[in-house]
């Protein structure tokens, strides 16, 4: 399985991304400059938390305008996995690929520490290696981390189990101390925490780890194959 860690100018959590699926997890992966449109070679896209373009606009605005969203957007359309974390899914609401907005953090302060999450959605390709509603522990970095969806897509995301992550303290204003979200068809998630910040107990937590595995272990699954 062959990841793709795409790079955007004001990308800064890129290289931890890449550190956890090469290293920790010990799979294929490339670090992609966003001018670099050739993702037909990768199974999963992961896009990674950072300030591309300065956050200017709106954080994930000016990237989800960018040529390489187009296809991220075929490689969704085709059903392959697609992972935003912290900027990347701010990008991914930007680009229409996940319902909502992000608007900043209701103390309007920058917030960096770490903060316990439900598990509300273990069904699905991302989270199948926790248990229902288990309590996890990842890193929040952000200053626009307040997710908003208004009544009718908020009780969509509801009623479809589309909503993925939820924080037990809620830190930013997030409706419904939504921490994380999946499309629809399941195959894309967003989420503030940082998973891949997490994959190593000297980090304080490896929580994050079992989501990389979950994801590994489905591909496998769907794939019949050992790579
Ligand atoms: N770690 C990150 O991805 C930072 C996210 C973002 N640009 C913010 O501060 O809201």
């Amino acid at each position: 399985m062959k990841f793709a860690v795409i790079v955007f100018p004001g990308s800064n959590c890129d290289r931890d991304m890449y550190h956890a699926v090469k290293h920790v997890l010990g799979m294929k992966a490339d670090l992609v400059w966003y001018e670099n449109s050739h993702l037909e070679n990768y199974d999963a896209i992961l896009l990674p938390g950072g300030f591309s373009y300065g956050d200017y606009l709106r954080s994930g605005a000016i990237a989800s305008a960018s040529d390489v969203m187009q296809h991220v957007k075929k490689h969704a359309d085709a059903g392959k996995p697609v992972l935003g974390v912290c900027n990347g899914f701010q990008i991914l609401l930007e680009s229409g690929l996940l319902p909502g907005a992000m608007l900043p953090n209701k103390n309007l302060s920058f917030m960096c520490h770490h903060e316990a999450l439900a598990v509300s959605n273990h069904e699905t390709q991302f989270t199948a290696n926790y248990k229902k509603d288990e309590i996890i522990h990842l890193p929040i970095a952000h200053g626009e981390g307040n997710y908003f969806a208004d009544a009718d897509t908020l009780s969509e995301l509801k009623r479809n189990h589309q909503i993925v992550f939820t924080y037990e303290n809620n830190p930013n204003g997030s409706v419904s101390d939504i921490a994380g979200i999946i499309n629809r068809r399941g195959n894309v998630l967003g989420m503030m925490p940082h998973p891949e910040r997490a994959v190593e107990t000297l980090l304080g937590s490896d929580d994050g780890i079992r989501l990389f595995q979950s994801l590994i272990k489905n591909w496998r699954n769907t794939y019949a194959i050992n790579a």
